[in-house]
């Protein structure tokens, strides 16, 4: 079904409407896997609220997150951004993309594990140095080599967003393609949970 008002909004989000889906869904994975934009387009797709961490933290601290990083240092971040997570949690329904480190802290991935439904967005290396060059807002990515950086962030994460219910390819391309993906992974994990 096709909302005539908005071509885009089509009802493919069965799995919302039957109620299998209960929780909130929290996307995580690296800078520039694609939380942000295509958490957006999921949450228009599912007809849900979506909320972007880094945006409410930004809201709560009154400054940008490199202004956070430089003014109060990271681990003052990771604290709000938990603090951030927990409030958003709150089990009603919606798209959450978390920050790129959420989901490496222990306590907050424990508290996402716990409430929501998560899907780890992977892309390569070569990928995400593309993707996060386009903007220089991201702290922990300036200085002399943001690759080595972002190399070395992947591999000490990736153990850790493994821990995410779902796993979907940000492959390049149209977004709503990455929406399409997750929607199906979502769908085939809540069937398999679900499941008498
Ligand atoms: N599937 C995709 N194909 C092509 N470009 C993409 C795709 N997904 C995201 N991008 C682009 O990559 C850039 C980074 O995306 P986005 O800001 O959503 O990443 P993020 O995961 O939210 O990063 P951060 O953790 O830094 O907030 C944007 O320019 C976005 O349009
Ligand atoms: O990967 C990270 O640690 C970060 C990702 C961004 O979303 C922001 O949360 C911040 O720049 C830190
Ligand atoms: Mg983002």
């Amino acid at each position: 079904m096709t909302d005539p008002e908005d071509p885009e909004l089509i009802d493919t989000a069965p799995v919302v409407r039957d109620g299998a889906l209960d929780r909130p869904i929290a996307l995580v994975g690296m800078m520039g896997s694609g939380k942000s934009t295509v958490g957006r387009r999921l949450a228009r797709r599912l007809a849900l609220p979506f909320v972007d961490s880094d945006q409410e933290v930004e809201t709560a601290a009154g400054c940008p997150v490199s202004e956070v990083f430089e003014r109060f240092g990271e681990a003052a971040f990771r604290q709000g951004e938990y603090k951030v997570l927990a409030r958003l949690l709150d089990g009603r329904r919606k798209v959450i993309a978390t920050g790129g480190g959420a989901f490496a802290e222990p306590g907050t991935r424990d508290l996402l594990r716990a409430r929501a439904v998560t899907v780890w967005l992977k892309a390569d290396l070569d990928t995400l140095v593309a993707r996060t060059a386009r903007r220089d807002t991201r702290p922990l990515l300036r200085g002399p080599d943001p690759r080595a950086k972002l190399a070395q962030l992947l591999d000490r994460r990736t153990p850790d967003y493994a821990q995410a219910d779902i796993h979907v390819v940000s492959a390049d391309g149209p977004h709503g393609r990455v929406v399409d993906a997750i929607i199906d992974a979502l769908t085939a994990h809540l069937e398999e949970n679900t499941a008498s």
